[in-house]
């Protein structure tokens, strides 16, 4: 059976960075068994407090936060740590080589209704950088591996360092990731969209022509029906699009026009980026390719257009117009 150490020294890792990447495994499996455990052990439902971008934390949020966090710190290989949880730049050990940041529990309001939830991970180069701030402030192409769990009715890992993307399913019975696909492709075109429809009102012109041109079907200027779908986990809508191909797509709006999107650069846009390009699709912002873009802060939200190739040159195309 292939490990996940085999795999990764085979793509040329070296001890350092597999020891980073198997310690948020060892906390994914413990979260993974706490999601199961669900109001067995107490854990459903939300704290009394909110994060640095104003949402209220699930009391996973915050369980998920500290496993991952707790098991990073131990790491003579991490330097600093930054979540979506966590107001700053958390630091690890001077000596430490990388810069971990992730999402430790991505479509939290989905688990009270006992519905997919994921965790999302990045792994950079510290550059050096005495403050460990401005360290994390590099583009997503810098990136040395990146990753997601999804926990649904199997809890799947989805990584990569940079060659291909592979999947594991995680085995209860021996407590270990097992290799399910080992070179995952995006299909380039694709006939299924995700999007939150409900803020239709709310968004810019070129997302409404380009998904009044989707919902016109066969008789519009693409000249095909598309099927929808909104799981609102950005881990799910993705790990359906490595799977089956799709465009999904979560746009600036309105409603907090001063935000350029709701979803997070660091701890969402960037990972899935590396993961989408890898497995041959695209990812962008409303402007640029996602893997480009400067951060100028750690908790940076970003508009995201991801999935097959072709649609997501498409979307571009509206914007470029
Ligand atoms: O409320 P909406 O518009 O459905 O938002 C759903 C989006 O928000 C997110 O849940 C944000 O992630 P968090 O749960 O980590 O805050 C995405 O996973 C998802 O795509
Ligand atoms: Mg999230
Ligand atoms: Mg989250």
């Amino acid at each position: 059976m292939t490990t996940i150490k085999d795999a990764l020294t085979q793509q040329g890792c070296d001890a350092s960075l597999i020891d980073v990447i198997q310690r948020i495994l060892s906390a994914s499996k413990d979260i993974s068994f706490r999601l199961q455990q669900g109001a067995l052990a107490g854990v459903l439902g939300s704290t009394e407090d909110e994060n640095v971008q104003g949402e209220t934390q699930k009391k996973l949020d915050v369980i998920s936060n500290d496993l991952l966090k707790d098991a990073l710190k131990q790491s003579p290989y991490v330097h600093g740590i930054a979540s979506e949880e966590e107001d700053f730049a958390v630091p690890g050990n001077d000596g430490g080589q990388y810069l971990v940041t992730y999402d430790p529990l991505d479509g939290s309001s989905n688990i009270d209704i006992n519905v997919s939830v994921g965790t999302i991970f990045s792994i950079m180069n510290t550059t050096g950088n005495s403050d460990l701030g401005e360290d994390f402030l590099q583009a997503g192409s810098n990136q040395v591996a990146a990753g997601y769990v999804l926990y649904g009715p199997s809890s799947i890992l989805v990584i990569t360092t940079g060659q291909g993307v592979s999947m594991w399913t995680l085995d209860h019975t021996i407590g270990e990731y097992v290799l399910t696909n080992a070179k995952v492709q995006i299909p380039e075109q694709t006939k299924e969209f995700a999007i939150n429809m409900s803020n239709q009102r709310f968004w810019a012109e070129p997302v409404q022509n380009y998904v009044a041109d989707l919902l016109a079907g066969e008789e519009g200027p693409i000249g095909k029906r598309f099927n929808m779908r909104w799981v609102a986990a950005m881990v799910a809508e993705v790990h359906r699009i490595l799977t089956r191909g799709g465009i999904f797509m979560y746009p600036w709006d309105s409603r907090e026009p001063n935000k350029p999107g709701k979803l997070r650069l660091m701890y969402e846009g960037n990972p899935m980026a590396f993961l989408v390009e890898q497995a041959g699709g695209l990812c962008c912002t409303d402007k640029e390719r996602m893997l480009d873009v400067q951060p100028t802060e750690i908790h940076q939200r970003v508009p995201v257009f991801l999935g097959s190739k072709e649609e997501v040159e498409r979307a571009a195309s509206y914007h470029n117009s």
